[in-house]
C-alpha cells in the first residue's frame, strides 16, 4: 500500500477514460469513508481531464439525523472541489425487500434519474473489493447460483464502480484530510450478517488461507458473471424461439441443459405473472420436475395465484380464478 492516493486516482481515471471532454460525472456520496475517498480522487481526476464533477446524496429518511448528515457531507464535498451537491429525497418505507433492500433499490433508481436530469454521463459508487468479497461469501452461504455470486458489476447502465478492484484499506488510506467521514452504524453492527462477514468471517479466512482470499472471491464473482450472462442469453434465445406467453413444448425443454431450462422456466413464470421476489429456486425445481420427472401429477401452485400444468406434451402457466 505504498501510494494509496495514486492507486485510487488511477482506478478512477481508468473508469472515466471513455468519457468525452466536458462530460459530467456525479459521485454518489453517503458521507462514508469510501465515497469521500472516491469523491476526492474524482475531483482530482476531473480537474485534470476536462470533466465536470459533482456529487449526489440520497436521503432515505431512514435515520433521524440523515438530513444533518447530508448537509455536512455536502459541505465536505464542496471543500474537495466538487460542484454543489444534489440531494435527493426518496421514500424507502414501502417495497418488498425490507428497509435496507428498499432503500438500496430506491437509491439506484434515484441516482439514475438524477443523472438523466442533470445530464451526467456516469454516477460513481464507492464499492470496494471487500464489498464484493463479502457479497460473494453471503451468496455462497445462501446457496446462490452464478447470478447472485457475480456480485456487483463494475458498470451497470449509468452506474460505475471504479474502486471494485481495490481493498477497502487502500481506499481509506487515501482519504483526504479535513472532512470527517460518517460511519453507518450498520457497518459494525454484528446483528447484520454482512457485518459479521466483514469483521469475523473474512479476517479468519485471510488468516487461515492467506491475504489473497478477498481478491480470489472477487475473481469468482467475475467468472460467475460471465457464466450467468451466457446462460441468461441462451435462455432468452430459447424463449424468443418458443414464445414467452404461450405453451412450452416439453420435449424441447427436456433437451435443454438444466441451467438453461431452469432459467427458461423462471422467466416464463415471471412473464405469466408470478412475482420475481417470491419465486424461489424450490418453486422452479418443482416446475422442472413436471418436465423431467412427470408421473401424471396435477400441477404446481406458484406465487401470484399461478399454476403450472403439463398436458398434451406442453407446459402452461395459468392464472387461477
Ligand atoms: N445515501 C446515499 N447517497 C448517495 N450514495 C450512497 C448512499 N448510500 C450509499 N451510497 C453509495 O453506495 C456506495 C456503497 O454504500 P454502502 O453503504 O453499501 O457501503 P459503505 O462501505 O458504507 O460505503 P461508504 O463508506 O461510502 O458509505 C457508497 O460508497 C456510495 O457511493
Amino acid at each position: 500500500m505504498a501510494h494509496p492516493h495514486l492507486d485510487v486516482r488511477r482506478a478512477v481515471r481508468m473508469a472515466l477514460a471513455d468519457l468525452e471532454d466536458g462530460a459530467t460525472v456525479l459521485v454518489a456520496c453517503s458521507g462514508g469513508a469510501d465515497s469521500l475517498s472516491l469523491a476526492a480522487a474524482t475531483a482530482w481526476v476531473a480537474g485534470r481531464s476536462g470533466l465536470r464533477a459533482g456529487a449526489v446524496c440520497v436521503d432515505h429518511g431512514l435515520q433521524p439525523r440523515s438530513a444533518e448528515r447530508a448537509r455536512s457531507t455536502a459541505a465536505a464535498l464542496c471543500g474537495l472541489g466538487l460542484d454543489p451537491v444534489v440531494t435527493v429525497h426518496v421514500d424507502a418505507s414501502h417495497g418488498p425487500d425490507g428497509p435496507e433492500g428498499n432503500a438500496r433499490a430506491a437509491r439506484y433508481t434515484a441516482l439514475t434519474a438524477t443523472a438523466t436530469r442533470v445530464g451526467a454521463a456516469a454516477v460513481l459508487l464507492g464499492h470496494t473489493l471487500d464489498d464484493q468479497a463479502e457479497t460473494v461469501l453471503l451468496g455462497l452461504a445462501r446457496g446462490s447460483g452464478p447470478r447472485s455470486l457475480s456480485g456487483m458489476a463494475d458498470r451497470s447502465g449509468v452506474l460505475r464502480r471504479p474502486l471494485l478492484g481495490l481493498r477497502r484499506g487502500v481506499v481509506r488510506a487515501a482519504l483526504p484530510a479535513g472532512p470527517t467521514p460518517w460511519e453507518d452504524p450498520h457497518n459494525d453492527d454484528v446483528t447484520y450478517a454482512r457485518a459479521r462477514v466483514r469483521h469475523r468471517v473474512l479476517p479468519v479466512l485471510e488468516a487461515e488461507l492467506g491475504p489473497g482470499v478477498a481478491a480470489a472471491l472477487a475473481r469468482t464473482a467475475e467468472l460467475a458473471r460471465a457464466d450467468a450472462d451466457a446462460l441468461d442469453a441462451e435462455a432468452e434465445a430459447v424463449l424468443a424461439a418458443v414464445g414467452t406467453d404461450g405453451p412450452l413444448p416439453v420435449d424441447h425443454l427436456a433437451k435443454l441443459p438444466r441451467a438453461v431450462r431452469w432459467r427458461v422456466l423462471r422467466r416464463a413464470a415471471i412473464a405469466a405473472g408470478s412475482p420475481a421476489t417470491d419465486l424461489t429456486a424450490a418453486h422452479v425445481a418443482a416446475v422442472d420436475a413436471l418436465v423431467t420427472a412427470w408421473r401424471g401429477q396435477a400441477g404446481i401452485d406458484l406465487p401470484g395465484g399461478l399454476r403450472a400444468t403439463r398436458r398434451d406434451g406442453v407446459l402452461r402457466f395459468t392464472a387461477q380464478r
